[in-house]
């Protein structure tokens, strides 16, 4: 039989903490606790039952010495987060607390985990798909409460669950068609290919659905870029900080007050905002504002959203007129600035430069039209082609990759029964879009790609 070896880790935070975890996962793992963890009334590590946590104290075999007072709780496989024997010391949260008992089951037999490896191998042994194990590390990175719910209703199956129906209808259909590969008569081959034939329309139109969550999914995930453009001064920095209700940027009269990028992320009703402000597009001598204006350029290439500030108490400048250039081919929306000023700002002549461009006027020094902008941008992520907020989404591109791929396969299908082929050919289409699906939940998947997926967790996940 082959035995896993016993890895662990440190499994929360480094630094100071109220508590600080030790996790161990393997078949060695009780057997390394027994070596240094003395419960009350002398019980050992042997004697604590599967699910129950034990108060003790970790004591250095080496010499005696008490390490710290600590909990232990002890999980039998497969009834643990790995589906091994796992076993959790709890002690107090300090680093050296901490970095002394791991050194402890390093010395007595265990090795130091790799990132994501606790999930890996709850993963391997069966207990979460692929989906769900992306979705655990969803769950700590998530940036909001909306990204929470997704990444939770993910972890219990939302998206899984989805993708595993489909399977098996491809599956069944892959069974209709092999049976009549053998049939001497060809109407019963050519009356199961127009049953196939529906079957796989009605599924593609269950995976152009799922595919039109990919941008709201993955915005969820990671946050909505969104660039804050404008010529200097014309309250860039003051709009970040409105939205972040904070006083992240310096803000000044004085036109260059912000020469390098600021990043940030604010929270509107649940949708992640990654926002930067920019350096004031102009032209400028200050080499160093220069770069600034240079960067804030570059970020409107890659930007999901430019909010794009004009000043409502100036008539149009070159320096406007260059920005509002910038937004051809880009989501935008318009904002008319300092609104609480006398107006010489020629707005029919803004329309000129913009088809159908969204227009708010605002004052973030009054505060108008702030909530206005806050629900325009909810609706751009929420209410585009679908209007979903719970359920299955595509969270990142590997998924949205997958599924393009098995929706690729699914039209051939329909294509080839189009051309009249026989049943052998038509099952060839379907088995790729079959496997494709299957890459999304890991049932058929490689190893290079389960490591890159791990890889990128966190210490102790
Ligand atoms: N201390 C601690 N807190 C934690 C975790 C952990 O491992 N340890 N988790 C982990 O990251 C999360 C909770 N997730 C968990 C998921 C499954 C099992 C588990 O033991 N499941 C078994 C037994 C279930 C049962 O009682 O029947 C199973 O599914 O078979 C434990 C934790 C968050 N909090
Ligand atoms: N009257 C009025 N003044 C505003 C408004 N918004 C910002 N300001 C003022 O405009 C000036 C410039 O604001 P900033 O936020 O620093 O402008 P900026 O676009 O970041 O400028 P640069 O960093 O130089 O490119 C400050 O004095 C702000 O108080 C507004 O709605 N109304
Ligand atoms: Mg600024």
């Amino acid at each position: 039989m082959f035995v896993e070896d016993t890895i662990s880790t440190i499994a929360t935070a480094p630094g100071e903490g109220a508590i600080g975890i030790i996790r161990m996962s393997g078949s060695l793992t009780i057997k390394i606790a027994e070596t240094f963890f003395r419960g009350i009334n002398g019980k050992s590590a042997r004697q604590i039952a599967s699910q129950q946590v034990a108060y003790g104290h970790i004591i250095d075999p080496d010499n005696g010495q008490v390490i710290d007072e600590v909990l232990l709780l002890v999980m039998h496989g497969p009834k643990s987060y790995t589906r091994e024997d796992v076993v959790e010391i709890h002690c107090h949260g300090g680093p050296v607390p901490m970095k002394k008992i791991l050194a402890l089951t390093l010395q007595y037999g265990a090795r130091l985990s790799e990132p994501g490896e606790f999930t890996k191998r709850a993963f391997l042994n069966g207990r979460l798909d692929l989906s769900q194990a992306e979705a655990v590390m969803d769950i700590i990175r998530a940036k909001t409460d909306a990204s929470l719910r997704m990444a939770v209703g993910h972890l219990s199956g939302a998206l899984s669950d989805q993708i595993r129906k489909m399977r098996y209808e491809i599956l069944r259909m892959i069974a209709n068609l092999e049976a009549t590969i053998d049939f001497p008569e060809e109407d019963i081959e050519v009356l199961a290919a127009q049953d196939v034939r529906a079957a796989v329309v009605l599924l593609l139109a269950d995976v152009n659905h799922l595919l039109l969550t990919k941008e709201t999914g993955r915005i969820l995930r990671e946050g909505l870029e969104t660039v804050i453009l404008g010529k200097p001064n014309v309250g860039k920095s003051s709009l970040l900080n409105a939205l972040l209700k904070e006083k992240r940027a310096i803000v000044t009269d004085i036109p260059g007050t912000t020469r390098d990028v600021i990043e940030e992320f604010v929270n509107l009703s649940g949708v992640p905002l990654k926002i930067v402000d920019t350096a004031g597009i102009r032209e400028t001598s200050d080499i160093i504002e220069q770069m600034g204006v240079e960067k804030a350029k570059e970020f409107v290439v890659t930007a999901d959203l430019i909010l794009l500030l004009l000043d409502a108490s100036l008539p149009l400048s070159a320096e406007d007129r260059e920005v509002l250039t910038m937004l051809s081919g880009k989501q935008a929306i318009v904002l008319v600035n300092k609104t609480d000023l006398p107006v010489l700002l020629n707005l029919d002549e803004v329309y000129t430069y913009i088809a159908d461009t969204k227009v708010l006027k605002i004052s973030v020094m009054e505060g108008t039209g702030l909530p206005e902008l806050e629900q325009m941008i909810v609706d751009m992520v929420y209410g585009g082609e679908i209007a979903q907020k719970e359920g299955a989404f595509l969270t990142n591109l590997r998924q949205a990759n997958l599924l393009e791929q098995a929706k690729y396969h699914l039209e051939a299908t329909v294509a080839t029964i189009d051309e009249g082929m026989p049943s052998d050919c038509i099952v060839i289409d379907l088995k790729e879009s079959w496997d494709k699906l299957g890459e999304i939940t890991g049932d058929t998947v490689g190893e290079d790609i389960i490591d890159q997926i791990f890889t990128q967790f966190c210490i102790g996940k």
